[in-house]
């Protein structure tokens, strides 16, 4: 009898009657069965409530007139029950590869609750190889392909001892045995003829997944559960295409399925992946696109609920995790981006597994075997994700991946702009040497197109475009065609971008923070996707910046430490008490990568341990080295950022400064050499660093952790003219004078500020008065000033023949000055004064000056107490009377807090929340 059946939608039928004429109910969920007026059409509906998901109903139209023949007809094809209560699972090869895995995938299929389940598995790992290789040496006229086979025999069957008993093992191996000796046969024929068409192949490597499906359903028929098999040859029908691909025939394969299904009524079926059969019934392949397509085909045949696909990680990752080790699993993802994240190399889903799915808005689940308590990534609608608003800038963006090896052509010339055709001629001539371009950029003004193509195939773009244009290129039309080799490209991906705001903004912002160049830039209108294109080089260093930024804690910052003295050690102490609390509150993550003192380091992948770097410092370090530890800090980790934390007093170290700067290592340090060195270098450093992104903080050199740098800074941005800055500069001798009042000798009280930690190593530094110039000088500098150390006159507290000791001999023979200085001491007394050691930065008439002066008692300067700085700024705004800081100026947890402080001001720089 002539009969069609079709699925589709029943929304344009005009004719249709609203009277159902046949009621029927469960357990088909068929509601109504209606007769269209005055034509031979019926219509079979259901209930959507009950179908679940889906509300298309069924379309059976009919030329035939017996109603009763036809319901019948209709009912026996309809039984193929459709919708939401379908979970559709698939396994891979590794995930059936021994017989413990197949009963570990069976007993997860068993504990799915679903309605009805529709398995999808792969052959046992190996075995789809092995099958191609039989084929290879049988049309090669080897015959160890017998032997081959029966290794294929031999794996089946030890599985299947392992697996089954009784019956169960007696059927699976009678069906083995004939299959062996079927394939024997063909392989004999391909032998003889040396050849083996298509589908011979397809025939052939197909018997994996018959084997494991067969086994996967023994395998839950022994635990009770009623199941049966399907050779998906008998249902799922696709036509070839001219690009290795299969496009499915629904129509027919729908038909074939409920043909199927009412021979095979169950509500858990294991079927075949990867395997079809032609229009014309000849076995073959769903080709590289595999067995996630038949899980997704059978998925949108069946209208399912959910289409889980089982691999070996744990789901799609926001970036490839072996090159960023912060890379985070994705919970959701739309379609579309699934789409491009596989594009891009997330190995997880073929984008045309996709396609079926996404008509009838099943969610894909991709979930880990081997990790159960992972929930995966669902690749969704994306009006599955809630509210747009309530999520932040970066859950717009979902993954990033780069491509690399690639080159970037560009062709240039004022003869381009208005002349329709060029694109066309260009990306002719390069589709005549069948490159492939994987990306376009043309800016509006015309006067060049730019593109990026595999480096590989760059040559030969080059010279076909030079040919074609030859005439152009003469006549100067096209003034240049230039190559840029070792590229890479960088992709955003996140449907969300195209309704966010400041995602790109956010995007080339880490990448300039983190120091790299962007050569080209291209978007689509849809904007699911961001492309630049950088240095291959800088590639990976790209990627982490980007994914840092939109999903490691906001700020994350690789630290070098360097000097574990006194104030490094103290710096770290209180970096081990509070980075937890940044982290949490702050959304700061700061990873000390590397300690190193001038003898020892100690270096991390992941971050040193804070509550034990002195232990690790003994037993894990090596051999201190400058140049080691800076390319440690800066490149062996998955931080972009990087700073390097000068704790040491040493010239050496900060005459780096200038290249770490230019690296793109921001710098940090209470070290007042560079900035009280030679004029010209630190000249050079501060350009450096006004025209780059990297930062270079000091606020510890002037007043240790007191706001004096950042106040100057802070007049000076503002408008205001410094006239004058006056002061107490130094703790130590802030500590002495305001000390040293009868009751001690002036050697003990020298002794005291050097114990209490506020003398540089050196305390003839400090005495000597060059700590005090050099901070009349930074000052001086950061006025505007052109000044040198020596341009300053110092009056030196240290007795001459002290001078060239060692600061242990200093000490020692200190005492011996002790009646010298009770005498300056009662002489200043005697007039009501007292002893201070003073700087003073004289901006009007350009110069420095740092000496012991007398102040009256009622003096502000001499008001102070323990090693309190202070320091007047007069200014044109604070003329009549000077901003004044003052407070502790040296010692460890001011001076560390201080250089704390900076390493906060670099986080927020670079993007940390306030
Ligand atoms: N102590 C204070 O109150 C204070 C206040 C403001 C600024 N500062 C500055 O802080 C810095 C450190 O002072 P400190 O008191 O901690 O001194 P410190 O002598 O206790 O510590 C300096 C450390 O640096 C190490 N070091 C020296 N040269 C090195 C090199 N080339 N490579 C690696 N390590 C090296 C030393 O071994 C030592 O461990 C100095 O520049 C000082 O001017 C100190
Ligand atoms: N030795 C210095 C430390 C602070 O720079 C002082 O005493 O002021
Ligand atoms: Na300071």
């Amino acid at each position: 009898m002539a009969f069609a059946s079709s699925v589709s939608p029943s929304y344009s039928f005009p004719n249709l009657s609203s009277k159902p004429r046949k009621i029927l109910t469960a357990p088909n969920k068929i509601h109504h069965f209606t007769l269209l007026q005055n034509t031979p059409i019926f219509r079979i509906g259901c209930d959507s409530k009950l179908r679940g998901r889906n509300s298309s109903n069924y379309n059976i139209s009919a030329s035939a007139t017996t109603t009763d023949t036809l319901i019948n007809e209709a009912l026996e094809k309809a039984q193929l029950p459709k919708g939401g209560t379908w979970s559709i699972h698939k396994f891979g090869g590794t995930c059936v590869g021994t017989s413990e895995r197949i009963q570990n995938v069976g007993d997860i299929v068993v504990k799915d609750e679903s309605e009805r389940k529709l398995v999808v598995v792969s052959a046992m790992s190996k075995v789809t190889d092995m099958m191609y290789d039989l084929i290879f040496r049988a049309q090669s006229r080897d015959d160890s392909y017998i032997i081959a086979l029966d290794a294929v025999l031999e794996k089946h069957k030890s599985t299947a001892i392992d697996l089954l008993q009784g019956d169960d093992l007696a059927n699976f191996l009678t069906r083995l045995h004939k299959d062996i000796n079927d394939l024997k046969a063909m392989l004999r024929a391909i032998y003889v003829a040396g050849h083996a068409t298509e589908s011979f192949t397809d025939f052939v490597v197909g018997h994996g997944e018959l084997w494991s499906a067969q086994l996967l359903s023994a395998v839950v028929r022994k635990s009770g559960i009623e199941c049966s098999w399907m050779d998906t040859r008998d249902v799922l029908v696709v036509n070839p295409t001219s690009t290795n691909q299969v496009d499915p025939d629904y129509l027919e394969s729908n038909n074939r399925l409920e043909k199927w299904y009412s021979k095979n009524k169950s509500d858990m079926i294991i079927a075949t992946g990867f395997i079809a059969t032609t229009p014309q019934n000849i076995p073959t392949t769903l080709k590289r696109d595999g067995s996630d397509f038949s899980a997704a085909i059978m998925g949108a045949l069946l209208e399912a609920g959910q289409v889980t696909i089982w691999t070996d990680v744990d789901g799609v990752y926001s970036a490839d995790p072996r090159k960023v080790n912060e890379a985070v699993i994705l919970e959701k993802l739309s379609y579309q981006e699934a789409w491009e994240m596989s594009y891009f190399g997330a190995n997880v889903l073929h984008p045309r597994t996709i396609i079926p799915v996404m008509k009838y808005d099943i969610p894909i689940v991709i979930r880990n075997i081997f990790n159960l308590s992972a929930p995966g990534t669902m690749i969704c609608q994306t009006g599955d994700f809630g509210n747009v608003d309530d999520q932040p800038v970066g859950s717009s963006v979902k993954g990033f991946a780069t491509i690399d090896n690639l080159a970037l052509v560009n062709v240039e010339g004022t003869g381009m702009a208005g002349v329709p055709g060029t694109a066309n001629e260009i990306f002719g001539a390069v589709k005549d040497v069948g490159a492939n371009v994987i990306m376009i950029s043309q800016a509006s003004s015309e006067h060049s197109v730019c593109f990026a193509v595999p480096e590989k195939e760059v040559k030969a773009v080059r010279a076909a475009l030079e040919s074609r244009f030859r005439q152009a290129l003469d006549a100067g039309r096209i003034s240049q065609i230039a190559i840029i080799p070792n590229c890479s490209i960088l992709a955003a991906v996140g449907q969300k971008m195209a309704s966010t705001p400041g995602v790109s903004a956010t995007l080339f912002n880490a990448l300039a923070k983190a120091n790299i160049n962007i050569r080209a830039i291209a978007q689509g209108c849809s904007e699911y996707n961001i492309t630049v294109v950088v240095k291959r080089e800088d590639s990976i260093r790209a990627l982490r910046a980007v994914h840092s930024r939109f999903y490691l804690s906001r700020t994350t910052i690789a630290m070098g430490i360097i000097g574990p003295g006194l104030i490094g050690a103290t710096l770290l102490d209180q970096l081990r008490d509070q980075t937890a609390v940044l982290k949490e509150k702050f959304n700061i993550d700061l990873r000390v990568m590397g300690i190193t003192g001038s003898k020892t380091m100690l270096l991390s992948d992941t971050g040193v341990d804070l509550a034990i770097w002195r232990d690790d410092q003994k037993t894990k370090g090596e051999k201190a080295d400058l140049q080691k530890f800076e390319n440690h800090i800066r490149g062996n980790h998955f931080i972009p950022n990087t700073v390097i934390v000068d704790c040491t007093a040493d010239s050496y170290v900060a005459s780096h400064y200038h290249e770490w700067l230019r690296r793109g290592i921001h710098v940090i340090t209470p070290n007042k050499k560079a900035n009280s060195g030679p004029f010209e270098q630190y000249l050079k450093l501060r350009t450096l660093q006004r025209q780059s992104y990297t930062h270079y903080f000091y606020e510890a050199t002037v007043g240790a952790g007191l706001p004096i740098i950042s106040t100057l800074q802070g007049l000076l941005e503002t408008g205001d003219k410094i006239l004058r800055i006056e002061g107490i500069f130094s703790g130590t001798l802030s500590y002495i004078f305001n000390n040293f009042a009868g009751e001690r000798a002036f050697s003990e009280v020298v002794k005291e500020a050097k114990d209490a930690g506020y003398t540089e190593p050196d305390p003839r530094d400090d005495l000597s008065g060059t700590d005090v110039a050099r901070k009349v000088i930074i000052l001086a500098r950061e006025s505007g000033l052109k000044l040198e150390l020596s341009d300053i006159p110092i009056q030196s507290l240290v007795p001459e023949p002290l001078k060239d000791r060692s600061p242990e001999e200093y000490m020692h023979q200190l005492p011996q000055y002790d009646q010298d200085w009770s005498k300056q001491r009662q002489e200043a007394e005697a007039t009501g004064e007292v002893l201070r050691y003073v700087g003073v930065v004289d901006v009007v008439n350009k110069k420095g000056t740092v000496e012991l002066r007398r102040y009256k008692k009622e003096h502000p300067f001499a008001q102070l107490s323990g090693s309190d700085n202070i320091i007047a700024f007069s200014t044109q705004r604070y003329e009549k009377q000077p901003l004044i800081v003052r407070g502790p100026g040296a010692g460890a947890e001011v001076t560390a807090g201080g250089v704390f402080c900076d390493i906060l001001r670099l986080a927020s720089y670079l993007g940390a929340p306030s």
